[in-house]
């Protein structure tokens, strides 16, 4: 009996690592009918009696799990945002970081082509790193390339981690992957665009290494709708919010209509941010006009 994680699975089979070997395994029939379906990301308990075939024995218990990518136990989200083409979409960006966060998933921000913009875009650029910087995320603006030296230096951020990596097409992610491990070449735009269909549809996820960490060699989030999140849990997903809660009049603030709103006062004073209070309210009012689910 051994410990590992799942790093592959592939019809049927579990590609599970321990002590720098991976084993490959298959589940026990028990599961099915239990209804487990073992993850990549998932740690294990394997039996490797036999070199070739090994069978997961047991799933321990997962801290998160997504769907897409199929992926547990994740421990950072990477969202990939642009600095142009596509334009920098702060809408976006901060749909990426609350569906992120609402999974108990710690989001750190790239922005990437900043190779490409003119001064002017650099100045609103900065603008926007240093706002998302205040209220306490991880940012860097960077360049795909840029030579390996300087891409080494985001190499930290990977380390001992295990990441999804979320994004609107075209911002970049394949490239960025493979500017900071050349081995993984995966496919990007420049040359996989004119097949015409999705990249990733026939790919199985598979955790591949970059610096000292996994990443997830399938971007993740593909439906970016609020369906899994209650409107009394989204300040929670806004740390500059979530830190004035406690000082609104009404338990259950909203931070809408409510007299007293500590949130709203902190909006006026300028310490939270206009637009970011604007995308709370819009994705607050699209989770309450959404469906009663039965
Ligand atoms: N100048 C410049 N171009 C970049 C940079 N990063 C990506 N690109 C270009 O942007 C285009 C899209 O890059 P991809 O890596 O395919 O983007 P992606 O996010 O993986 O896209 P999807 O696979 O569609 O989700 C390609 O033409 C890249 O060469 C960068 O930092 N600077
Ligand atoms: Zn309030």
């Amino acid at each position: 009996m051994a410990e590992g994680r799942i790093i592959k699975a592939i019809s049927g089979f579990y590609y599970v690592k321990s002590d720098g070997e991976v084993h490959q395994c298959r589940g026990r029939g028990i599961f099915r009918k239990k209804n487990i379906t073992p993850l990549v990301g998932d740690f294990v308990v394997f039996d490797k009696n036999n070199p070739d075939e090994g069978y997961v024995l047991e799933v321990k218990p997962r801290k998160n799990e997504l769907i897409r990518p199929p992926v547990a136990n994740i421990d950072q989200a990477i969202i990939v945002s642009s600095a142009t083409m596509p334009d920098f979409n702060p809408l976006l960006l901060d749909r990426f970081l609350v569906l992120i966060e609402s999974k108990g998933i710690k989001p750190i921000v790239f922005v990437t082509k900043k190779d490409i913009i003119s001064e002017s875009q650099r100045q609103l650029i900065d603008g926007y790193v240093r706002e998302y910087q205040q209220i306490g995320y991880e940012v860097e603006l960077l360049s795909s390339k840029e030579n390996l030296d300087e891409l080494r230096k985001l190499e930290t951020y990977f380390s001992n981690n295990v990441s999804v990596i979320a994004g609107q097409s075209g911002v970049g992610k394949s490239s960025f992957l493979n500017a900071i491990n050349p081995l993984l070449q995966l496919k990007t735009d420049d040359i996989s665009k004119s097949l015409g269909r999705g990249k990733h549809t026939t790919r199985h996820v598979e955790l591949v290494e970059v610096a000292d960490g996994l990443v997830a060699d399938t971007p993740g989030f593909s439906t970016l709708d609020f369906n899994e999140i209650e409107a009394n849990e989204l300040d929670e997903c806004f740390p500059e919010i979530n830190e004035q809660k406690p000082y609104c009049k009404f338990r259950g603030c909203m931070h809408n209509k409510e007299p007293k709103c500590a949130v709203k006062q902190a909006v006026e004073k300028g310490e939270i941010s206009n637009k970011r209070y604007e995308h709370y309210i819009s994705f607050l009012n699209e989770i309450n006009s959404r469906k009663p689910r039965y």
